[in-house]
C-alpha cells in the first residue's frame, strides 16, 4: 500500500470542524450576536463533494445557502496546541463552501436543536484542490469571493475574521484533539444567499484558485 497523500486528505475520512459567525458582517446579516468565543459544529467527511460532481439540494429545503470559507487542512496531530506553534500543525487549505439549509437552521435555532439536518447532509462541504501551505503565506490576509451564476455575491477578506486561525487551533485542540487530515471551516464573510436547481456556483482565492459546482436535485 503508498504511503497516504495529503494532497486526497478528504479521501481519509477525518474530522470536519467548522466554525461560525467569524465574520461580525455575517453574523450581523443574519441578525446573530458578535460571539465572545467561537461558534463550532461538525460535518462528516460524507459532506465531501469535489469538482465534476454536483450539490445535492436535500428533499427537506426550500432555502438552500452558500457559504464561502477558508478551509485549514491539518498535518500534525495535537491536543491543546499554543498559537505560537499553531500554524507548526497546518499542513495547507482548500476553499470550501459550507451549504446551509436556512430554513431548516431557523427552525433548529428557535427550538434549540441541533444544526445536524441543516449543515452536515450529503454534498454540504464542496472543496477545491488542496493548496499546499507555502502557497498562501499569509492565511489572514486573503481575499474570498463567490458567485451565482456569475453574478458577485461573496466577496470578504480573512483579515476580516473576530478569531485568527492559530487562536481557532488553539481553541478546539483544548477541547478536540487534531488529527493529520482533519479540516476546519473558518467562518463565512458576508452575502450568503439562496441557490436553487442548475445553478452554477463559483469561488475563488485572489488569483489563487478557482473552482465551479452546479446544484442539482437527486434524481
Ligand atoms: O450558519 C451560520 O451562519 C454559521 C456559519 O456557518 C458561518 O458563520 O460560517
Ligand atoms: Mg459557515
Amino acid at each position: 500500500m503508498s504511503a497516504r497523500n495529503i494532497a486526497r486528505f478528504w479521501e481519509w475520512g477525518r474530522k470536519i470542524i467548522c466554525v461560525g459567525r467569524n465574520y461580525a458582517d455575517h453574523a450581523m446579516e443574519l441578525k446573530n450576536a458578535i460571539p465572545s468565543e467561537p461558534v463550532l459544529f461538525l460535518k462528516p467527511p460524507s459532506a465531501y463533494v469535489r469538482e465534476g460532481s454536483p450539490i445535492l439540494l436535500p428533499f427537506y429545503t426550500s432555502n438552500l445557502h452558500h457559504e464561502v470559507e477558508l478551509g485549514v487542512v491539518i498535518g500534525k496531530a495535537g491536543t491543546a496546541i499554543p498559537q505560537s506553534s499553531a500554524m507548526d500543525h497546518v499542513a495547507g487549505y482548500v476553499l470550501c463552501l459550507d451549504m446551509t439549509a436556512r430554513d431548516v437552521q431557523d427552525e433548529c435555532k428557535s427550538k434549540g436543536l441541533p444544526w445536524t439536518l441543516a449543515k452536515a447532509f450529503n454534498t454540504s462541504c464542496p472543496i477545491s484542490d488542496f493548496i499546499p501551505k507555502e502557497k498562501i503565506p499569509d492565511p489572514g490576509s486573503i481575499n474570498l469571493w463567490l458567485k451565482v451564476n456569475d453574478i458577485v455575491k461573496q466577496n470578504g477578506n480573512t483579515s476580516q475574521m473576530i478569531f485568527s486561525i492559530p487562536y481557532l487551533i488553539n481553541y478546539i485542540s483544548e477541547i478536540i484533539s487534531l488529527e493529520e487530515g482533519d479540516l476546519i471551516l473558518t467562518g463565512t464573510p458576508k452575502g450568503v444567499s439562496s441557490v436553487q436547481e442548475q445553478d452554477e456556483l463559483q469561488a475563488g482565492i485572489d488569483d489563487i484558485l478557482t473552482m465551479t459546482f452546479k446544484v442539482d436535485r437527486k434524481s
